[in-house]
């Protein structure tokens, strides 16, 4: 049965919460405890639905995994990795993209892995061929079978590789970290991508004794090692999370104060804010958005890799741009079909077209291709409450966020999918003020 939640909207958002770890970065330190051979400790784990998930293929591979979820914590004993049930990775299928980030741990530790169907958002094709690439570079033997799925060994072991990407790709990025550690040699990766995630990865890494540079020109050089220890770390904030609140309360005309925010992971979000018409007040503890009254403004804007303007920023931040004068252009450049969401928020009265050119910035790798992967918002419009279903996690939020500005009650249908990368989003919608109800 699907979980619907009722939502009376009309009523700014005001109030504090907390964000704690990044998601996307939390279920990558969880697969780097697989390399180690002592037990690893992750500090400020949220309770999402990926922890969860990542944990039972952290069992499933053998890692005994403890979790005090009010503390935040994990730990990972990695110490019966020997057992794991490796053709069972089968049952997590569809469950996240984690999965096939195991393959380098794994080959190293036992020689072998299987990559079941990925799961993650549906928001482009979102293929894996630079990964199958990497891990060949290495010298895995990668076979795709019909009825198994793919099946990687590494009969010679794995040797340190000189790797271009085409693009640079977040999972890829982590796949040729977390092979290259333990490789034979030296390893180069051009083109890296250089997310905050990615740079607390390496700094886990770093912990359990990889000797990794991050050089100029997207540049990441690896000398492999013959053994790393656990780790001991906190994960760094959800800086997803935390915009996402912060269009929240743009959207509904509040204030939301999100406690364990960072500014410098923040940085090109909160110049966008600035220039749409939010405010701001950075303090040690956090940050606190506020829509000032007065009019929000137009704005043109490009999605792109880091340190640009993040993707999984877009979706929340279009339903408040639904509440600016003017039109606002946004051009989608690191998935292909990110505007699905959009589709809702036009049933709730929002003027948004989405085009198949690349509109108002340079062209991207899906021009001339048959993706609507650029949207047209004309605002202000007054959004009006409807009955919708969350397409996926932050179109999901971006819905919630719009029946919240609506005038009236929506229904928000599959609101389950939220959890996936919103740690208690209804305590912290009732914290907010806002007027919820789980039908
Ligand atoms: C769990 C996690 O951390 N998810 C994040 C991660 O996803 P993920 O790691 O899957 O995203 P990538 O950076 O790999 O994908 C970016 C682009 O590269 C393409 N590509 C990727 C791999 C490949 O083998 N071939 C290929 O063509 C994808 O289709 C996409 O167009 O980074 C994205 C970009 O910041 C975020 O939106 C996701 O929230
Ligand atoms: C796209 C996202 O995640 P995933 O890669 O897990 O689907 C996201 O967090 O917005």
């Amino acid at each position: 049965m699907k979980s619907v939640l009722r939502v009376t909207g009309g009523r700014p958002l005001v109030g504090e919460i907390t964000v704690r770890g990044a998601k996307n970065f939390v279920s990558k330190a969880m697969v780097a405890s697989l390399l180690g051979t002592s037990t690893s400790v992750l500090r400020n784990v949220p309770q999402i639905n990926d922890v969860e998930i990542v944990s039972g293929l952290l069992s499933l591979h053998g890692v005994s995994v403890e979790s005090d979820p009010v503390a935040g914590t994990l730990t990972m004993d990695p110490s019966n990795v020997d057992l794991a049930r490796l053709a069972d990775i089968d049952a997590h299928a569809g469950s996240s993209r984690i999965p096939i980030l195991l393959c380098g741990p794994l080959l190293h530790r036992l020689g072998e892995a299987f990559i079941p169907d990925l799961g993650g958002c549906r928001i482009g094709d979102r293929p894996i061929n630079y990964h199958l690439d990497i891990l060949r570079e290495f010298g895995a033997h990668v076979e795709k079978h019909s009825e198994t799925g793919i099946h990687i060994t590494a009969p010679n072991g794995l040797e340190g590789t000189k790797y271009e990407l085409r693009y640079p790709s977040v999972g890829a990025t982590e796949q040729l970290l977390l092979t290259a550690v333990r490789a034979e040699g030296k390893t180069e990766l051009r083109n890296a991508a250089i997310e905050p995630e990615i740079m607390d990865l390496i700094a886990v890494l770093q912990k359990m004794g990889a000797l990794i540079s991050v050089d100029t020109d997207r540049v990441i050089r690896i000398e492999g090692v013959s053994e790393l220890s656990g780790f001991n770390h906190t994960a760094l904030s959800d800086r997803i999370e935390s915009a996402s609140w912060g269009a929240a309360a743009l959207a509904t005309g509040g204030e939301v104060t999100v406690k364990g925010a960072t500014q410098p992971e923040m940085m090109t979000f909160l110049n966008i804010f600035r220039k749409v018409g939010g405010d701001f007040e950075i303090s040690d503890d956090g940050i606190r958005f506020m829509h000032p009254g007065g009019k929000l403004n137009s704005i043109v804007l490009e999605t792109d890799v880091h340190p640009g303007f993040m993707t999984d920023w877009q979706q929340p931040l279009v339903v408040a741009l639904t509440q600016a004068y003017g039109l606002s252009i946004v051009h989608e450049t690191v998935y292909e079909n990110r505007f699905g969401f959009t589709d809702a928020l036009r049933k709730m009265g929002a003027h948004i077209q989405v085009y198949r050119e690349c509109l108002g910035g340079t062209p991207c790798r899906f021009g001339q291709r048959n993706f609507n992967h650029s949207a047209v918002i004309s605002g202000p419009t007054p959004l009006k409450a409807a009955d919708i279903t969350v397409p996926d996690l932050r179109g999901g939020f971006s819905h919630l966020i719009a029946a919240l500005a609506a005038e009236g009650t929506s229904n928000v249908s599959g609101i389950k999918l939220i959890n996936r990368g919103y740690e208690d989003f209804l305590g912290k919608l009732a914290a907010l003020g806002a007027d919820v109800e789980m039908v």
